[in-house]
């Protein structure tokens, strides 16, 4: 067009547009310290490792000598927290932990993961183990069969306790809009804590559903966890709220 021509009307422009809007229906979900509210468009899901690993007695916590005996009533939440997400249109994001079978992205001796790791810890007390604990391709690295992602959920792996480092979490995030992340799955005082802390210092609003969460340690690590994103961090709040606030029915969904 020359500095002559008559402008286009804007109607008539080929107009690229953000998708979504920043809008929705907003919700209000109870919660401590207080209540939160969001809109399901710009919220996701997130179920943290809920691996054979961390979920399943045979896994890497239970040989690593942690304690899983509690951890189907989690499963069984966690199962409900997703029916209700994926029918309210939220969107589910599943992380995976682990490495190569080389361990290649573990870390060697230079990387504090190498010294503090308990699963490659464990490995190398049993060699025994050695590729199979936490390694891509394995029983252990795999998602428990009660929880099987769906199209259009997102399956992320990770090589460390945040979901944010060295992954692609931030920018799936931002493409889809989503500044609210709700929070299940194991372990609360280890993953789940550690990815809901990086949110927070980029922004996003963090909730967790307690019961939807466990521990990796003592009862007492699940405590500090909750009070820690209560009181500094983020919010929390249970499945049934979650339930409530995005209008699903868990029973009636149940039968
Ligand atoms: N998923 C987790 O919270 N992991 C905790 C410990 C580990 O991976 O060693």
């Amino acid at each position: 067009m020359t500095l002559f021509e008559k402008p286009k009307a804007v109607e008539d422009l080929n107009v690229v547009r953000r998708e979504p809007k920043n809008s929705g229906e907003e919700t209000i979900l109870t919660a401590r310290p207080e209540a939160i509210a969001f809109t399901p468009q710009q919220t996701a899901l997130i179920v943290v490792d809920m691996q054979n690993a961390y979920a399943s007695q045979g896994g890497y916590l239970d040989l690593a000598g942690f304690d899983v005996s509690a951890t189907a009533p989690v499963i069984a939440n966690i199962k409900v927290a997703i029916a209700a997400a994926r029918a309210a249109g939220i969107k589910v994001i599943f992380f995976q932990n682990g490495w190569d079978n080389q361990y290649v992205e573990a870390g060697g001796a230079g990387s504090p993961n190498f010294h503090k790791s308990n699963a490659l810890k464990t490995m190398r007390k049993r060699p025994e183990l050695m590729g199979k604990l936490l390694a891509k391709g394995d029983w252990d690295y795999d998602l428990v069969d009660e929880l099987r992602p769906q199209p259009g959920d997102i399956v992320l792996p990770k090589p460390r306790y945040s979901g944010f480092f060295n992954t692609q979490l931030d920018s799936l995030l931002r493409s889809y809009g989503i500044h609210h992340l709700v929070f299940t799955g194991i372990a609360t005082n280890v993953c789940v804590e550690s990815t809901l802390r990086d949110g927070f210092f980029l922004e996003y609003f963090g909730v967790v559903l307690e019961d939807a969460t466990h521990q990796a340690g003592p009862e007492f690590a699940q405590k500090a966890a909750i009070y820690n994103i209560e009181t500094f961090f983020g919010w929390v709040s249970s499945v049934r709220d979650f339930c409530d606030a995005v209008g699903y029915d868990a029973k009636q969904n149940a039968a």
